[in-house]
C-alpha cells in the first residue's frame, strides 16, 4: 500500500489504518494469540497506523495493542500509534490534571515512551470551551515533553471541528479523527475537507463499515443508528450477498477512494479481516471499484443518505 501524508505532521500513514477498539473486546472476545496474529499480519502487509483509546474495553485495548506490538518486535519508528484522553469507562474528564495523568497511564499500558498522536476523545461530551481553553493548552505541554508528537480531536458531530479550530492557535491541533461520516451511506465529511486543508489539519476517517452496519453480520446490539438506517444497510448487505458479492469490500474501497483522507481506520480483530481489508485496498488500486454494484448499493441507501444520530451534550 502506498503511504499517504497526514496533514502537516510529516507522518506517512497507510491508507488502511488498524482500529484497535475490537482488541478491547467491544465487538466480542478476542483470544490473545488471534490479536497478536492480527497485528503481526497488519505490519507484514504494510499497515503502519494503529488507533486505540483508554476508553476501548476500559483500558483493555491499549494493553492488548501494546502487548501485540511488543510481540511483533518491530522498531518503534516503523509504526504510528494514536491514543486518546478525556473519555474513560467511568465517564468524561478533559481537565488539565486528568489529561496529564492520562497520557502517562496510556504510555505505561502501551509500553511506549511516546505516542505519535494524542486525541481528545469525543469532545462533544464536554463544553467545547474547556477543550479550547484548558485541554488543548495542556496538550501543548505534553507535546513539548515529548510524550505525544501530535495532537488531535475526535467526535461525531462535524460542527465541533470548526468550533475548536477557529479558536485555537494555528498548529496546536494537528489532526482530526471523524467517524461514520465518510462511507457509502454517509459522506458528510466531504464538505469539511477544504476547510481542514486550509488549516493544514490532517484527516483521519474511521468506521468505513459504519461500525458494523455495512457487514454481513450486521451491527452490535449497542449500535446507536436509527432503525431505518439499520434496515436500509441490512437490505444493502443482502443485495450484495445475493449477487455473490461482499458489502464490506465495497464499503472499504469506497472510503479509501478519497486521497484527501489520509487513513481509513477499520476495526479489526483477526488476521483474516486484516488480509481482506488490505486486499480490498490493493484491488482498488489495480482494478478500481465495482461501479455497477456501488450504484446499486447507493440507490438502496439513498433514502437514508447522511442519516446520523445525536451524540454528546447540547452546546450553548
Ligand atoms: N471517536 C473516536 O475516536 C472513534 C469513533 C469510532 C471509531 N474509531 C476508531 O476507528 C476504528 C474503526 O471503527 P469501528 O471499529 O467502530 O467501526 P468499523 O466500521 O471499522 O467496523 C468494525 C466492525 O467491522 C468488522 N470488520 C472489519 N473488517 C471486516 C471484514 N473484512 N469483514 C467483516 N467484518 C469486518 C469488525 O470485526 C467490527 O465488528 C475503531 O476501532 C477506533 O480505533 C474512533
Ligand atoms: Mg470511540
Amino acid at each position: 500500500m502506498e503511504l499517504r501524508e497526514l496533514g502537516a505532521t510529516g507522518l506517512r500513514v497507510s491508507p488502511v489504518g488498524f482500529g484497535a477498539s475490537p482488541l478491547g473486546h467491544v465487538f466480542g472476545d478476542v483470544p490473545r494469540d488471534v490479536a497478536r496474529a492480527a497485528v503481526r499480519r497488519a505490519l507484514d502487509l504494510g499497515i503502519n497506523f494503529f488507533d486505540t483509546s483508554p476508553y476501548y474495553g476500559g483500558t483493555v485495548s491499549e494493553s492488548v495493542l501494546g502487548d501485540c506490538l511488543r510481540a511483533a518486535g518491530v522498531p518503534r519508528d516503523r509504526f504510528v500509534v494514536a491514543t486518546k484522553c478525556g473519555r474513560y469507562r467511568e465517564g468524561f474528564d478533559f481537565s488539565a490534571a486528568r489529561v496529564t495523568r492520562s497520557v502517562d497511564e496510556s504510555l505505561a499500558r502501551l509500553g511506549l515512551d511516546y505516542v505519535d498522536i494524542l486525541h481528545c476523545h469525543d469532545i462533544e461530551f464536554t463544553d467545547l470551551d474547556q477543550i479550547v481553553n484548558e485541554t488543548i493548552p495542556v496538550l501543548q505541554k505534553i507535546k513539548e515533553s515529548g510524550k505525544a508528537r501530535f495532537i488531535g480531536i475526535t467526535g461525531l458531530p462535524l460542527s465541533i471541528y470548526t468550533y475548536v479550530l477557529d479558536q485555537v492557535p494555528p498548529g496546536s491541533v494537528d489532526v482530526i479523527l471523524s467517524y461514520c461520516h465518510y462511507g457509502i451511506n454517509d459522506t458528510a465529511l466531504v464538505d469539511l475537507l477544504p476547510y481542514l486543508k486550509s488549516k493544514g489539519v490532517g484527516v483521519i476517517s474511521a468506521s468505513p463499515l459504519a461500525m458494523g452496519l455495512l457487514t454481513d453480520n450486521g451491527p452490535p446490539e449497542w449500535h446507536p443508528a436509527p432503525k431505518e438506517l439499520k434496515l436500509a444497510c441490512r437490505a444493502a448487505a443482502d443485495h450484495c450477498k445475493k449477487k455473490g458479492k461482499n458489502i464490506t469490500k465495497l464499503a472499504m474501497q469506497y472510503s479509501l477512494m478519497n486521497n484527501e483522507i489520509s487513513t481509513v481506520l477499520v476495526g479489526m480483530n483477526s488476521p483474516e479481516q486484516v488480509e481482506e481489508n488490505v486486499a480490498a485496498a490493493i484491488e482498488l488500486s489495480t482494478s478500481g471499484i465495482d461501479k455497477e454494484l456501488l450504484h446499486e448499493v447507493e440507490a438502496i441507501l439513498e433514502p437514508v443518505k447522511n442519516m446520523t444520530w445525536s451524540s454528546g451534550i447540547e452546546q450553548a
